[in-house]
């Protein structure tokens, strides 16, 4: 077994009987080590259901996730918060940096809520941020940086701690056209780099060429996935192409 997250017949109902909504309905996965993924799909697909379930933040009516061999839901509450601390990287959409804190210790944070600390994390946050072209604002409060600064502040803090499933929750919405692909390109190089399983909600299909996989959701359902380069490109640069239009 070699894919560090797998997905299996996850189901999730909001609610019971005649209001019941199947959200993420019969969903089966896995993403290899090295390997990023886009989720696509329209609005109430159940893309998010779906990240927050693998981010182990929500439980599935039905199916398994395991990362790295292990059930996540499976686990007691205890120890899937530390596992999850140690595991998953998260990079959410409101990108949750701490106000009181520079770039550099945002990032440090990580690895401080992991019992990880001292010099050498000191340097291997300044050397990820600076990797991520944010050499000259380690010490910036979050306030003091553009909303791409910020994000890439958020994707380094989510490969920090050598997770194996990284997770990014539409990384690149408030982002204009340059900078969210400056952003992507640089997560997916690093992902490919570091070995990392990445997965990436988001609305905008150009982003899509720096993905390895696309997996289409819709009413709950994988209706399609493309792993095609060519097929893949074909998608994104159709979509730049009616953005531009
Ligand atoms: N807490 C909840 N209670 C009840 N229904 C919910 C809840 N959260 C989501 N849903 C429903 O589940 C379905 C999937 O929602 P979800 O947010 O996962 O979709 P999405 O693809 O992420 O949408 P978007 O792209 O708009 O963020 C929708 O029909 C939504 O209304």
């Amino acid at each position: 077994m070699d894919e560090a997250l797998q997905v299996i017949e996850v189901s999730k109902v909001y609610g019971e009987g005649v209001t019941a909504v199947t959200a993420v309905d019969h969903v089966s996965l896995a993403v290899a080590p090295g390997e990023f993924v886009a989720l696509v799909g329209p609005s109430g697909s159940g893309k998010t259901t779906l990240l927050a379930i693998l981010a182990g933040l929500l439980r599935p009516t039905t199916g398994t996730v395991r990362i790295d061999g292990q059930d996540l839901h499976a686990m007691g509450e205890v120890e899937r918060t530390r596992f999850r601390a140690r595991s998953i990287g998260f990079a959410f959409q409101s990108n949750n940096l701490v106000p009181y804190l520079t770039a550099r210790e945002n990032v440090e944070l990580m690895l401080r809520l992991n019992g990880q600390d001292g010099r050498e994390n000191r340097r291997r946050a300044a050397e990820l941020l600076e990797r991520l072209g944010l050499g000259g604002r380690l010490n910036n409060y979050p306030e003091q940086l553009s909303g791409g600064q910020q994000q890439r502040v958020a994707i380094a803090r989510a490969l920090i701690h050598e997770p194996s499933v990284v997770l990014a929750d539409e990384p690149t919405a408030s982002l204009d056209t340059e900078r969210a692909h400056q952003v992507v390109e640089t997560f997916a190089s690093l992902i490919h780099e570091q070995n990392r399983a990445g997965i990436m909600v988001t609305h905008d299909l150009r982003m899509c060429r720096y993905v390895d996989r696309v997996v289409r959701m819709m009413d709950g359902k994988v209706v399609q996935v493309l792993t095609d380069r060519a097929e893949i490109l074909a998608l994104a640069d159709f979509s730049a192409f009616q953005e531009a239009a």
